[in-house]
């Protein structure tokens, strides 16, 4: 495993790099969700084939990257995943992304089809929630912190089966450790962002999840993204709510790679 840190203009974008060490290996990007750093995806790598190349990375104000003053823009945040793949010679990966990571995903394969050959949309859609929605949002952390947050952003992220197990507080303080400027920048990002006519222009091989539970961007949301795209099929995990890749690494990794080897990328 290697740590790397890629330079943007006096921003630092951290990423990981696992599996094998072959550049020219075929390598699977991953990019994360809203307050989450890259360990989300530890549980779903260990149970990947070893053959791949992985990268993920920390988006802008979240895990070990830098925290620039909010608000920040999703061109942004397309152009720092762009920055990562260049920086690690990615070409033709197989772009996964989480929520607002499905949203860089969907930015960075219309900006970036040498990078992008395929990608996997998880618990995300070409437009998630409402501007007041996401301003709501953005006052509360301003005005009582991350904390004040957790129970009701815990109800979205786990189905009710998790949030009653010991697993929870782990998630949980990852939300409360994230830097309230990351998260309302990254608010701002997704409040700004409607890819609904770029999305429908893309043609490439996308795998769609969706999690029985997900209360943040529920399956039929997410469902109408997979229908924009020609091709896209769409995978209900039951029993998940927004973070299947945390409560069910095993199927979660089942379905990745059953993608990865549809498209020969295994
Ligand atoms: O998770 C994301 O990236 C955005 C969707 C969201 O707001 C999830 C949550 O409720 O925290």
């Amino acid at each position: 495993m290697q740590d790397h840190r890629v330079d943007r203009g006096g921003l630092s974008i951290h990423a990981r790099i696992s599996g094998s060490e072959d550049a020219n290996a075929p390598t699977v990007v991953f990019a994360n969700s809203l307050g989450t750093d890259l360990r989300i995806w530890d549980d779903v790598v260990a149970h990947l084939p070893e053959t791949l190349r992985i990268v993920r990375f920390d988006k802008r104000g979240h895990g070990l990257s830098s925290v620039p003053p909010a608000p920040y823009a999703m061109g942004a945040l397309v152009t720092d995943a762009e920055a990562v793949c260049d920086e690690l010679d990615v070409r033709d990966c197989v772009f996964v992304g989480l929520s607002i990571g499905g949203l860089i995903a969907q930015g960075l394969a219309v900006k970036r089809m040498d990078i992008v050959r395929a990608m996997v949309l998880s618990n995300t859609a070409a437009k998630i929630g409402t501007p007041s929605l996401w301003e709501a949002r953005i006052e509360a952390v301003k005005a009582h912190g991350m904390d004040n947050l957790a129970d009701g952003v815990m109800e979205r992220w786990f189905s009710r089966r998790f949030r009653e197990s010991d697993d929870l507080a782990t998630w949980r303080q990852h939300l409360i450790d994230c830097p309230p400027e990351g998260y309302i920048g990254c608010c701002a990002a997704i409040s700004g962002t409607d890819f609904y006519s770029s999305t429908a222009s893309l043609r490439l091989p996308t795998l769609v999840i969706a999690g029985s539970e997900d209360k943040a961007t529920p399956p039929d949301l997410v469902r109408e993204t997979a229908d924009l795209i020609p091709g896209a099929r769409f995978e209900l995990m039951r029993g998940s709510g927004h973070l299947p890749c945390i409560e069910h690494p095993q199927d979660y990794a089942d379905l990745l790679t059953g993608f990865l080897k549809e498209i020969g990328h295994v």
